[in-house]
């Protein structure tokens, strides 16, 4: 397999199963490649699904047929995207190549019809034709930026087209891996690396493809965890001897660095899903977390043994993740406005029943890699009008650097393109 291959193979499954781009990746990429090829496979099949709805755009306009066969379609989208988005590849490459893969694929007989269409392309890129932005907004952020029409329309009603837009082509730096020292383990940081934008544990590691393979990661020093999910931890203000309940908490990202804030205390980490509590036991077992217990269960059910047991409870309910678009790609395309009712609705019932294990005097924060005003604030404002022992608490003491200039009130809604990590959103309400 070469590695056009390869990024053929990622997109066709995302595109055809719906699974994750991220996962696919390293499904794909687990075998024997070089660290050329798994950058160059990388940001083939991620530029892609990033621009897809562009793409699609532009090859409607070289493509006469009515209906074209999925492989081949997704063979002229990687063509279409090298001669797009990939200054490095000699427009020879592109079209040869695409042929190739059409011959590879079993469509020998559409190798004219792939050729002629992306020979077309590459020469006809003066006369591309985008929609009209003055005219239709939402169409040319749509084609554009190739987000879902839903967002755009979202986005341009709750934050002004000047901000959408900003949002919408924030890309961020995708050479960098955020990772978390793990002081369980180590109390310097083991490999070089670029400080945290806000977090004294957060370290950026450059250019690295297969960070879970590192021996600095294998032996727990370091974890995967973008600096968004640091700050969220360090909102909860959890200390030493705390005991703290994680509602929502594979793949344990949080719980095990609230295991270190409450190292003389204790975490209750509860998930839904078994799958997802291994992985989480699997994150414990290789970064020395032995203050967590885990328990496989629904967190909307309410559980006696746990009423007001708690100092400090973590709510990072499962949500629409529209804040890390910018770096999960496949969400643009799968993600529907449908799907926010639903969610709104287990992250309310989630917050009521884990509301009642906070002890009195006692903290709950609220969190999601969302930027969704209904399952943020609005959850937020729908509970403390039911719940008169709960207050909104000012967050700014809690926040690490200068996110503490960020809020004044007791919620943060964290953006990419302004603060260069994650899109979470945070409440800090305390029990009265
Ligand atoms: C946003 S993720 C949590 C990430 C985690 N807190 C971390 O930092 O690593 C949400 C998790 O909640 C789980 N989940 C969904 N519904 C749940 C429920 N009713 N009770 C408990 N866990 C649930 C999902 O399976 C998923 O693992």
């Amino acid at each position: 397999m070469n590695a056009r291959q390869a990024a053929l193979e990622i997109i066709s499954n995302v595109l055809k199963n719906e699974s994750y781009l991220n996962l696919e990746c390293k499904r794909v990429l687990s075998t024997g490649w070089s660290v050329e090829d798994k950058r160059f496979i990388t940001a083939l099949a991620n530029t892609t699904i990033e621009n897809l709805f562009r793409i699609d755009y532009v090859l409607r306009q070289f493509i006469t047929a009515k209906r074209v066969h999925s492989v081949i379609l997704n063979i002229l989208r990687l063509g279409a995207c090298q001669l797009l988005f990939f200054e490095s590849v000699p427009v020879s490459a592109a079209v040869n190549e695409s042929v190739k893969l059409a011959e590879k694929s079993g469509k020998r007989q559409l190798k004219g019809f792939v050729n002629a269409v992306l020979r077309n392309l590459s020469k006809n890129f003066g006369k591309i034709q985008y929609p009209d932005r003055d005219e239709d907004p939402v169409e040319y952020f749509h084609v554009f930026y190739s987000y879902p029409k839903w967002l755009c329309e979202k986005y341009i009603r709750e934050y002004g087209e000047e901000q959408a837009e900003q949002m919408m082509s924030y890309t961020g730096d995708r050479s960098l891996t955020c990772v978390r020292l793990n002081r369980l383990k180590s109390d310097f940081f083991p490999m070089e690396s670029l400080p945290g934008l806000y977090c004294e544990d957060a370290h950026y590691i450059k250019g690295m493809t297969a960070v879970d393979q590192m021996p600095e990661f294998l032996e727990g020093q370091v974890a995967v965890q973008g600096e968004a999910s640091q700050v969220t931890v360090c909102a909860a203000g959890i200390g030493k001897t705390n005991t703290v309940f994680d509602a929502c908490a594979a793949p344990g990202g949080k719980s095990a660095y609230a295991a270190w804030f409450a190292r003389e205390g204790a975490v209750v980490s509860v998930e839904l899903h078994e799958h997802r509590a291994n992985l989480m036991k699997r994150t414990f077992e290789r970064l020395g977390v032995k203050n967590a217990e885990i328990h496989i269960a629904d967190a909307s059910k309410y559980r006696d043994e746990w009423r007001e047991a708690f100092d400090v409870v973590l709510a990072d309910v499962p949500c629409s993740a529209l804040g890390l678009l910018y770096r999960k790609p496949d969400i643009k395309i799968f993600k529907k406005e449908e799907d926010i009712p639903e969610l709104v609705q287990i992250q309310r019932n989630i917050l009521e029943t884990c509301s009642s294990y906070v002890k009195p005097g006692g903290t709950l924060l609220y969190s999601t890699c969302t930027i969704d005003r209904d399952e943020n604030e609005e959850n937020i404002h729908d509970f403390l009008k039911r719940h008169p022992e709960f207050e909104e608490d000012i967050l700014s003491p809690f926040l690490p650097g200068e996110l503490k200039e960020r809020t004044d009130t007791g919620m943060l809604q964290l953006f990419p393109h302004i603060d260069s990590i994650d899109g979470f959103f945070m409440a800090r309400l305390k029990r009265i």
